[in-house]
């Protein structure tokens, strides 16, 4: 267990993902992570749900924390910067996680030496099945490192990555989880078609989804090897994957992804 207190400013659909994913993993007690957010509903039902402390004060989660993330908006990172710069203190390590702002802006931001770790988690922290990049800056010891490491490892897997990387992050893991559900509920709403009812359709489609990324991760084989051990000549699979290639499945979601990095990249100028 972590003798740290871990602080959040904004506890929104991301934040509360993690929040929930390291006091459901265990890694420090519910009393060890204080949030705060904009609105008083936020921040009760925060407390109610995860039992850890809240405060509409940013001020007071900054000067309590020894890590603190910062889970707003991107555009509202200079304001609360801004607010908190003064009462941070130098010990601390802040760490990042909006889409599109760089080491340099938020550095900028502080206009002092600060320890930074910039990353991208994406939801799935709240069932510890995240997938987050991180980077550092300079200031940031190999330790502290180690300690952000294990936060993050508390609720997902997670990689140190250069910081040219992040918008392709992003792309692959920060958005991801958006596009796979709508996969999923294309799925399940032609099970639904074909004369399953709608629940069992989410968990038959859902359940398909996380079996066949195990085999990815645990097999070591190539996606398209597995996909042909699936498709029997003339078969039924092969009917399915004739018909996604004739609708471009592909570089559909190859387009969309990429269009996703570009945003990030454009967000960071
Ligand atoms: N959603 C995702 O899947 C991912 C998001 N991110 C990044 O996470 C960050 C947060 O996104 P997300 O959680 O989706 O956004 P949300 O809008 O869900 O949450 C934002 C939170 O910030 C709070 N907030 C707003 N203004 C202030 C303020 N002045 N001071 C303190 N708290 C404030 C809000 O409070 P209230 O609820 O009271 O309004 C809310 O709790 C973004 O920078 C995004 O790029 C990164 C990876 C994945
Ligand atoms: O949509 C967004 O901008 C955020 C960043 C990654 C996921 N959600």
């Amino acid at each position: 267990m972590l003798e740290t207190t871990i602080g959040f400013i904004g506890c929104g659909n991301m934040g509360s993902a993690m929040i929930g994913g390291i006091t459901g993993s265990g890694l420090v007690p519910a009393s060890k992570v204080i949030a705060s957010a904009h609105t008083s509903a936020t921040v009760e039902k925060i407390k109610d749900q995860f039992g850890i402390r809240t405060t509409l004060d940013n001020q007071t989660v900054a000067k309590e924390a020894d890590i603190l993330f910062l889970a707003v908006k991107p555009y509202l990172y200079a304001e609360v910067i801004k607010e908190i710069k003064d009462v941070v203190s130098e010990d601390a390590v802040i760490v990042a996680i909006a889409a599109g702002q760089s080491i340099e802006k938020i550095e900028g931001c502080f206009g002092h030496p600060v320890k930074l770790v910039r990353s991208m988690p994406n939801t799935p922290a709240m069932v510890l099945e995240a997938m987050s990049a991180l980077t550092p800056n300079d200031n940031v010891t190999p330790e502290e490192l180690d300690t952000v490491i294990s936060i993050f490892n508390s609720f997902g897997k997670c990689e140190v990555v250069p910081e040219t990387l992040m918008d392709a992050v992003t792309g692959v893991s920060g958005s991801s989880p958006a596009y796979v559900y709508m996969f999923i509920e294309a799925m399940a709403d032609a099970a639904v078609w074909d004369g399953m009812p709608r629940a069992q359709a989410y968990k038959f489609a859902a359940q398909s989804v996380l079996g066949a990324a195990k085999m990815v991760l645990e097999t070591g084989k190539h996606p398209g090897e597995l996909k042909d051990a699936v498709c029997s000549p003339g078969g039924t699979t092969i009917a399915a994957v004739a018909a996604l290639e004739k609708q471009n499945l592909r570089s559909t979601v190859m387009n969309a992804q990429h269009a996703c990095t570009e945003k990030s990249k454009e967000m960071s100028k």
